[in-house]
């Protein structure tokens, strides 16, 4: 097991943080645990929070957490990124009472999105109550993927799979670049990147798992019903068998919503390579007008 455990959090900006609360909480289940005109803060499990979006100008991912498995862990890791041309530094004291963390460190990604690792984040004795009855798959597994719009797959790889450790589950050939996917638990990825021109850079998604189908379903009802922009049709995809759809958050940038993701055996895990992303679905921008 390398010293990344599992993706713990993502931080966003965004310009309607009402449109936010309707569309984590009513339509996919999230439960709010803060919403003021600065913040909206959001549980998917026992921990404090997971996603943290912030009221600002901009609408964007700002960061994102990986949790380390231990303080020594931590040290390791700031060690490893300094010597081998990743600058870190530790987390401000503010910045880790933000974050209800036990420790932290900050460094830039090869594109220069300020990505955080940190250990020992906050729980709560209070059950975690979801609105819609969703159940989110998180646990060991944490909080779900990314995938990532980069300029250029190498660095990345260099980063994640030989600096911080994370194991390359496989690769898919959407195009001239492969789609790299990677895990640092039994999630199939928790971490997703490819080089593709046309996609501006940094977070394309960010995926999050229930543990019921229904629950997928009644959601997608809703976004069918207009309650946001889907981004892709339900679909299954290949390497991680997951059944899902996307849509587009009221920032712009997707998420994915899905069930039944892949556990793999990480110690008899064998990386493959795909042919294509989908077994069936997953049309992008075309919801079909029967007109029924
Ligand atoms: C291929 C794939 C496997 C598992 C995933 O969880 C996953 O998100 C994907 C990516 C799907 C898809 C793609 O391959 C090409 C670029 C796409 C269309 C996007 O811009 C969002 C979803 C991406
Ligand atoms: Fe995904």
């Amino acid at each position: 097991m390398g010293k990344i455990r599992a993706l713990g959090y993502l931080v966003a900006t965004a310009t309607d943080l009402p449109a936010w609360k309707t569309f984590a909480s009513d339509v996919h289940g999230m439960q709010v645990v803060e919403h003021t005109e600065e913040r909206l803060l959001l549980r998917l499990d026992d921990r404090s929070w997971r996603i943290d979006v912030r009221a600002g100008d901009e609408d964007r991912v700002q960061t994102y957490g990986w949790e380390a498995g231990s303080a020594e862990d931590l040290d390791e890791l700031e060690k490893i990124l300094t010597v081998n041309g990743f600058p870190t530094r530790r987390g401000t004291a503010a910045e880790i009472g933000e974050r209800r963390v036990t420790d932290m460190l900050v460094l830039n990604d090869p594109d220069g999105t300020p990505v955080e690792i940190f250990y020992g984040q906050s729980r709560e004795h209070s059950p975690f109550v979801s609105p819609t009855g969703a159940k989110f798959v998180t646990g060991d597994l944490g909080l779900g993927h990314v995938m990532l719009s980069v300029s250029d797959s190498n660095p990345f790889r260099r980063l994640y799979m030989d600096l911080l450790g994370l194991s390359l589950s496989d690769y898919i050939d959407l195009g001239p670049d492969p789609g790299t996917f990677l895990h640092c638990n039994r999630r199939h990825h928790s971490l997703a990147f490819t080089y593709r021109p046309e996609v501006p850079l940094g977070v394309g998604h960010l995926m999050v798992q229930v543990e019921n189908v229904d629950t997928v379903g009644r959601a997608y009802d809703k976004i069918l019903d207009g309650a946001a922009p889907l981004g892709s049709t339900l679909g299954k995809h290949t390497n991680d068998e997951m059944i899902s759809y996307y849509v587009k958050t009221p920032s712009g940038w997707e998420m994915e919503y899905g069930y039944g993701g892949l556990e793999i055996d990480v110690d008899t895990w064998v990386p493959g390579r795909w042919d294509a992303a989908h077994f069936w679905g997953h049309k992008r921008g075309k919801l079909i007008d029967t007109g029924a």
